[in-house]
């Protein structure tokens, strides 16, 4: 049977507990929300494939759960990822600031890029949007917001653009060894 893809890319969502990283995977594979919150047990995964410049790219995307108590078994997966997203609400300081403790956790294990700062409490929506976009604005490392696109390469553009209005969270992600496409295609 032909390949149903032609690269794969596994990438991966931490964050603290609440703050939308189920939805945030649901709204991008299935275009769908949910407003209850059941939180992820571990981890979970959903895949979708996009089609960029005629190559099919696979996405594998791993959901983790945001409480402490299950860190050892998300923390397994922070290695394999080629991509790590760090979610937080944009409407809650608190889960920004721990940002920070996401991206030690990371770098426990691999490279990672340094988060913007905050300080504060409850942060009104378009205030923490536009935050967000300056945030990206000021660190190359991050790319954009979610909202803007999903991922962008050195290498040239493999991601989608994925505009969700409705979205208080916001991800970024930093590469990680992230292949360039073409040297991973079939021939
Ligand atoms: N209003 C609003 N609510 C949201 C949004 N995203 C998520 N939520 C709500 O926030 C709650 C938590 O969402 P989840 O996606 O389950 O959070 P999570 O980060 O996966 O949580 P854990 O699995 O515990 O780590 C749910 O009640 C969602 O309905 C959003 O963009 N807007």
């Amino acid at each position: 049977m032909a390949k149903q893809y032609d690269v794969l890319f596994r990438l991966l969502l931490i964050g603290d507990s609440g703050v939308g990283k189920t939805c945030l995977l649901c709204r991008f594979t299935d275009n769908e929300f949910h407003s209850s919150h059941i939180s992820t047990i571990g981890v979970d995964f959903k895949m979708k494939t996009i089609e960029v410049d005629g190559i099919k790219v696979r996405i594998q995307i791993w959901d983790t759960a945001g409480q402490e108590r299950y860190q050892t078994i998300t923390k397994q997966y922070y290695r394999r990822a080629q991509g790590i997203f760090l979610v937080y609400d944009i409407s809650s300081e608190r889960s920004y600031q721990h940002i920070m403790k996401w991206v030690s956790d990371v770098d426990e294990v691999g490279d990672a890029a340094s988060p913007p700062v905050g300080g504060g409490e409850r942060v009104p929506q378009r205030e923490g949007e536009a935050r967000a976009r300056l945030n990206a604005s000021r660190n190359p490392c991050l790319p954009q917001p979610w909202g803007t696109r999903l991922m962008r390469s050195r290498n040239g553009r493999w991601g989608e653009s994925k505009g969700s209005s409705w979205l208080r969270s916001m991800a970024w992600t930093f590469m990680k060894q992230v292949p360039a496409p073409t040297s991973t295609l079939k021939r």
